[in-house]
């Protein structure tokens, strides 16, 4: 059984002066989904379109689904599907016709189209609004459209160019609840993303890039702890944080730190345990990346 859906290695993108990537190695487990993260003009969505074949690496091997995306892009394209940024559904048609559209230029029968756009229809809570047009819809529902019309052919390889864009908390979380369930189906995920809680919440790894380089990669804990464990956070009246102490978070640490600091600090001390989220740990890594550049 091979191990990795996703290899990269010393992949290099200029466009013009601009070196893009400049030397991209990653490896995406089978069934596993990685998020890729970093600032505004990192290269995310150069790099999933050079591993969706729409975008051509100056330099690098890149193997998806163990085949070569320059010797074999056939076959890397039949073992993808691509959600871009912008929702690639048909306004003027509703929701079942551009399903059915889909369906048929993949090569279903009418009969095979009719079964399949009805059960994409209600996988994505659809159904309702299968005679709408899709110019209508709102922005949840446009996105699970086109999440619907690139799974028309299941494939092994799901990339999702910042899939929940512009949604709100629900219909994000829904689109999240989606995503998980098709990982539970096998299926490997890519997705890049502004929202570190999206990475957080979703991803089994995370790619942070940053200055055409990957500046760190590793599970959301392991990234978290690279930037520091938990702290006892203490707070005076006014809520101002007066001591941040380390601290392993066991119920004997606690206890004794605070049993120290009751002696010294006013009863109406307040406490708390921070533990770092992904918002820093995204400003640690990015700002470290700049200051080495400086
Ligand atoms: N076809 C192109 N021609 C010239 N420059 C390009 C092209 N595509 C991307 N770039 C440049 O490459 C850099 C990376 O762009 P890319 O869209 O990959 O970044 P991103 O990390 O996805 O950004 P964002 O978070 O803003 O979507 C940007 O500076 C962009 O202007």
């Amino acid at each position: 059984m091979r191990k990795y859906a996703v290899e990269i290695q010393g992949l290099y993108k200029r466009f013009g002066s601009q070196q893009v990537l400049d030397g991209i190695d990653l490896k995406v487990p089978e069934g596993s989904v990685l998020a890729l993260l970093g600032p505004n003009g990192a290269g995310k969505t150069t790099l999933v379109n050079i591993m969706s074949t729409l975008v051509t690496p100056d330099a690098g091997t890149l193997l998806i689904n163990g085949y070569d995306v320059s010797r074999e892009r056939q076959k890397v394209q039949q073992s993808i599907s691509l959600t871009g940024q912008f929702a690639a559904v048909d306004e003027v048609l509703t929701a079942e016709e551009n399903l059915r559209m889909i369906c048929r230029l993949s090569g279903l029968t009418g009969a095979e189209a009719r079964i399949r756009s009805t059960e994409l229809l209600a996988y994505f809570d659809l159904a309702s609004a299968r005679s709408k047009r899709a110019g209508t819809f709102s922005g949840g529902m446009k996105r699970r459209l086109d999440l619907a019309i690139s799974l028309v052919v299941p494939k092994p390889v799901l990339f999702l160019d910042e899939p929940t864009t512009g949604l709100d908390t629900r219909s994000r979380r829904a689109l999240w609840d989606m995503i998980l369930q098709l990982k539970s189906q096998g299926i490997t995920i890519v997705l890049t993303t502004q929202y570190l809680e999206e990475a957080d919440q979703l991803a089994d790894r995370i790619a942070v890039l940053d200055g055409g380089h990957i500046v760190a990669e590793g599970s959301p804990e392991e990234l978290k702890s690279r930037v520091g464990g938990e702290v006892l956070e203490l707070r005076n009246a006014e809520d101002e944080v007066i001591h941040r102490i380390p601290t392993s978070g066991s119920i004997g640490d606690v206890a004794n730190t605070l049993q120290e600091l009751m002696r010294q600090l006013p009863t109406e001390t307040r406490v708390g345990i921070h533990r770092p989220n992904m918002d820093e740990v995204f400003i640690a890594l990015t700002e470290k990346k700049m200051e080495e550049i400086v």
